[in-house]
């Protein structure tokens, strides 16, 4: 497959090693200032750049025809643009803020104990993720879904808030230290014990792989995807 990186930063240069060795070509790399490239040389385009760039990317591989994975996070606000945009032009185009398998696993695991400590209100629920300090966005896009995932599966919550908590919220602290590929933990605390679940990246090559397997799973296809339809889980 020939793939067009559309950020060439710590993620990209991760992917193309990953893709090289799955016996991928990586026939173009966008960063910053490369503003005259063709898209269209690629059979499947990967996006892992920066939040006030992945939207006009995605526009740019979907008004073209190609295939698009996007990873980049803090770009939500335009996401139902996207949709609407690949419905549109019949195109493909999966985003997640997260590819590994282990915290697509994870995000399992949460939602199902957020149904099972749906009655029991002695817990309260709050979220810890650590990345390293080059981070644009915070809360990570991991911790939003995260945060959704529970809302969506316990009525006791029905917003999510970066450091402060409050009545249905559930309180997001982001801490940033040199060198942390990704750490997210939930913990459900009553007066007697507390219950915690927790994923650590130890580092970027479950993301990068992850993103490899869904470039070559889109190929062909046409739609709004996720990870889930591409690991079959959920
Ligand atoms: N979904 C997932 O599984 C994961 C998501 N991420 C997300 O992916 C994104 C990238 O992460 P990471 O690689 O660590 O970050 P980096 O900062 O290392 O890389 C981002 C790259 O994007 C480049 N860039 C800037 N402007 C543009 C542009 N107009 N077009 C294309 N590229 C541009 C930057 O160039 P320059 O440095 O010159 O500005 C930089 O090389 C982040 O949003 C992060 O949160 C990260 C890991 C996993
Ligand atoms: O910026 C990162 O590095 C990461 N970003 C993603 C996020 O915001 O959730 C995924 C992963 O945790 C690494």
């Amino acid at each position: 497959m020939n793939i067009a990186l559309l950020g060439y930063g710590k993620m990209g240069k991760t992917i193309e090693q990953i893709a090289i060795n799955r016996g991928h070509k990586i026939v173009l790399t966008v960063d910053k200032d490369d503003d005259n490239y063709d898209i269209t040389k690629a059979d499947v385009a990967i996006d892992f750049s920066i939040p006030t760039v992945a939207f006009n990317n995605i526009s740019n591989c979907l008004n073209n025809g190609v295939p698009v994975i996007s990873g980049t996070t803090g770009w939500l606000e335009h996401y139902d643009k996207a949709v609407a945009l690949c419905e549109e032009k019949k195109g493909a185009f999966i985003y997640a803020s997260n590819y590994s398998l282990g915290v697509n696993i994870f995000f399992e695991l949460n939602k199902t104990l957020a149904k099972m400590m749906s009655t029991l209100k002695q817990y309260n629920v709050s979220m810890e993720e650590i990345h390293h300090t080059q981070k644009l966005d915070a809360p990570s896009g991991t911790a939003i879904s995260l945060a959704n995932d529970i809302i969506a599966h316990n009525s006791n919550f029905e917003k999510w808030q970066l450091d402060e908590s409050g009545e249905k919220t559930i309180p997001i602290v982001a801490k940033r230290i040199a060198d942390v590929p990704g750490t997210h933990t939930i913990k459900y605390e009553s007066e007697v014990d507390t219950i915690s679940i927790e994923h650590i990246a130890h580092n970027r090559q479950g993301f990068a792989l992850g993103a490899v397997v869904a470039a070559e799973w889109i190929v062909g296809k046409s739609g709004v995807f996720s990870m889930n339809d591409v690991l079959n889980i959920g």
